[in-house]
């Protein structure tokens, strides 16, 4: 049996008077791709930056394989598995595809920016490095600066940024968003092997319902920021919670069931 590798517990922010994430408890399992939906404007994100680290939550906990994360920032969840990517916050505009990729080798390596190392250790950090960049194929523009490329490639290279630094949970927001129909199977096809890695945990906020059908192992619906539904996706997409949810009938505080 799996044991869940990140759990939230009773989660909850509120800005003001205005409860955006409502209690969520949910365990999220290694080999499984879970993705959070909901209409806009129903706490997906806000329950994101709370696991990630960018927000800190008004109640409840982020553990994480029996560790308390809830007040550690985003940058030390990161060290501890917790990856999210990001629209290239990350990354060295002026340098190369590959060398912003052997960086976040070097930094998940422990070696942040060292300029003088063992040549072996370079050479091996570079064939890392190298190996990101074909599981992205991104070997064409590797030599262009980062700055350079188009959109489609620069989330590729910030999923390339990701698996660099090696974390457990992989966390997407909308992952196609802003993409051409073209470059997408690619970001799509990235995520289906990752979560075929069966120990990586795999959260997606996603609105596209044919990418949600592509790679959902499990959906969870959020609704005025409660977990509503829960569980397989045929299960969950034929609830009638669901439908209540997205035709706008649902009630403001209806219980978590699928
Ligand atoms: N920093 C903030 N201050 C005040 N209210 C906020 C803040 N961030 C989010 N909210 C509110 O919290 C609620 C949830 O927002 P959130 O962005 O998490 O929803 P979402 O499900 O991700 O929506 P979308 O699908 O449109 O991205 C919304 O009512 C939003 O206005």
């Amino acid at each position: 049996m799996t044991h869940p590798s990140l759990l939230t517990e009773d989660l909850t922010i509120r800005f003001g008077g205005h409860v955006a994430v409502d209690a969520v408890s949910c365990a999220f399992n290694p080999g499984e791709l879970t993705v959070i939906v909901g209409p806009n404007g129903a706490g997906k994100t806000t329950f994101f930056n709370m696991i990630s680290g960018q927000l800190m939550p008004s109640a409840g906990r982020v553990m994480k394989d029996g560790i308390d994360m809830t007040r550690f920032p985003a940058s030390k969840r990161a060290r501890h598995g917790i990856g999210r990517a990001f629209q290239l916050t990350n990354l060295f505009p002026q340098l190369s595809v590959l060398e912003n990729i052997r960086l976040a080798v070097q930094a998940q390596a422990g070696e942040g920016a060292r300029f003088f190392r063992p040549v072996g250790r370079f050479t091996e950090l570079t064939a890392r490095a190298e190996r990101y960049l074909e599981a992205t194929k991104l070997q064409a523009v590797a030599h262009q600066p980062a700055s350079a490329l188009p959109h489609g490639d620069q989330r590729k290279l910030e999923v390339a940024l990701l698996m660099a630094m090696e974390p457990d949970i992989y966390m997407f927001d909308e992952p196609t968003a802003g993409m051409s129909l073209d470059h997408a199977p690619d970001v799509l096809d990235l995520i289906a092997e990752i979560k075929h890695d069966k120990s990586k945990t795999v959260l997606l906020v996603e609105h596209k319902m044919d990418v949600v059908r592509a790679l959902a192992d499990r959906i969870i619906v959020l609704h005025n920021g409660r977990l509503v539904a829960d569980g397989a996706p045929d299960e969950v997409m034929s609830s009638q919670i669901v439908r209540d949810v997205y035709l706008g009938t649902a009630p403001a505080t209806e219980d978590a069931s699928a």
